[in-house]
């Protein structure tokens, strides 16, 4: 097992003038066992960060240490890192075992080392009743643990996960996440987990990176995300819906930004007023849509309250705590 560290590591795609800076310089300290999920919209650079610690990709500038060795001249096979993709190519003419063992017979382990070892790994995800199957035989969200399994054969210091449940529909998704989580659970093993969905990323964090355009905009707990978001940014990707981000309702002064989340407005005589544009009812709760000032603006009530109705006209108060102030210019949450 080993820990991580990024100093000042910077990406450019290209040379010269026309090379395409897509990493800005990204700082952080990963702690050896740790999970971390690094998240970010389409094209904010997670991916990159990932195969540079994998090896997949030259490091422009700054170190990535894995273990306190620095590992930017490395080649992938020296890093200890195991990768599981999106597309987890399984090998469609070899058996479940032979796909798990492959790695290790390149490498010359021995033959009933190879055996413990794939067994061992078959156990934990549960795949022990399917080793002499190929991978036609099996549903996605087999194959992708047969994928993982083939990872954790390898015993690397490292997990290094891209996108590995975008393929698989919701229900396997959910299912397969936990199954994730019993592995760190069990292995303990350093992972750094990439995607582009929030809740994936608050579910199994214990820590998280958001990234924006190639920076890194805030790294803590999803608890410290969710509740004390660093900007804007933060506030509106994390959380569904988003937190409301208002600028021009009464009371806000200027060159100030107000987030409140859709959970902490409530309806109160005093408050602002609202026309109701739009109500969604989602089953244990209803969201309330309308304008707020200038801002799109959203309310989230509970299924026993009474709705109101579209074309309503409904006063709307945040609770006191939960006020979220963020620098207008910046972006930049601002210390109350
Ligand atoms: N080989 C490459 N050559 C040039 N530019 C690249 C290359 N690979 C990625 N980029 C650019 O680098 C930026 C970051 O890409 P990256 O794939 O890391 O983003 P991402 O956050 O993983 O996005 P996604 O969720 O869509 O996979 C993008 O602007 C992308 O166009």
């Amino acid at each position: 097992m080993a820990s991580i560290e990024f100093k000042n590591v910077i990406k450019r795609y290209g040379a010269g003038p026309k090379a395409n800076q897509v990493i800005h310089g990204v700082n952080a300290d990963i702690a050896d066992g740790e999970f971390i999920v690094i998240v970010g919209p389409s094209g904010c650079g997670k991916s990159t960060l990932l195969r540079m610690v994998a090896g997949l990709e030259e490091i422009s500038g700054g170190t990535i240490s894995i273990g306190g060795r620095v590992v930017n001249q490395l080649e992938p096979a020296q890093r200890d890192i195991a990768m599981v993709f999106q597309n987890y190519a399984l090998y469609p003419h070899m058996s479940v075992f032979e796909n798990m063992a492959y790695g290790l017979k390149i490498a010359k382990v021995p033959k009933e080392e190879i055996r413990a070892r794939v067994d061992k790994a078959a156990a934990i995800l549960e795949l022990g009743h399917l080793l002499e199957r190929t991978p036609r035989q099996l549903s996605g969200g087999q194959r992708q643990r047969v994928a993982m399994g083939r990872a954790i054969v390898r015993q690397p210091k490292v997990f290094l996960f891209d996108e590995p449940l975008s393929n698989l529909d919701a229900k396997l998704r959910a299912q397969t996440r936990l199954e994730i989580e019993k592995l760190h659970r069990e292995l303990g093993i350093t992972s750094l987990f990439v995607t582009h969905d929030q809740v994936e990323a608050m579910t199994l964090a214990q820590r998280m990176i958001v990234m924006n355009a190639g920076r890194m905009e805030q790294f803590g707990t999803p608890e410290e995300v969710y509740h004390h978001p660093a900007s804007t940014f933060v506030a509106s990707f994390i959380g569904s819906p988003p937190m409301n981000l208002l600028k021009s309702a009464e009371g806000i002064p200027e060159g100030r930004i107000l987030g409140i989340r859709p959970e902490h407005l409530r309806l109160h005589p005093d408050g602002w007023e609202m026309r109701v544009e739009t109500v969604e009812m989602l089953g244990a709760e209803r969201l309330i849509y309308g304008h707020l000032g200038g801002e799109w603006t959203i309310l989230r009530m509970n299924e026993t309250d009474a709705p109101p109705a579209v074309g309503d006209v409904i006063r709307l108060a945040p609770l006191e705590n939960r006020l979220h102030w963020f620098d207008a210019a910046t972006g930049k949450r601002v210390q109350e």
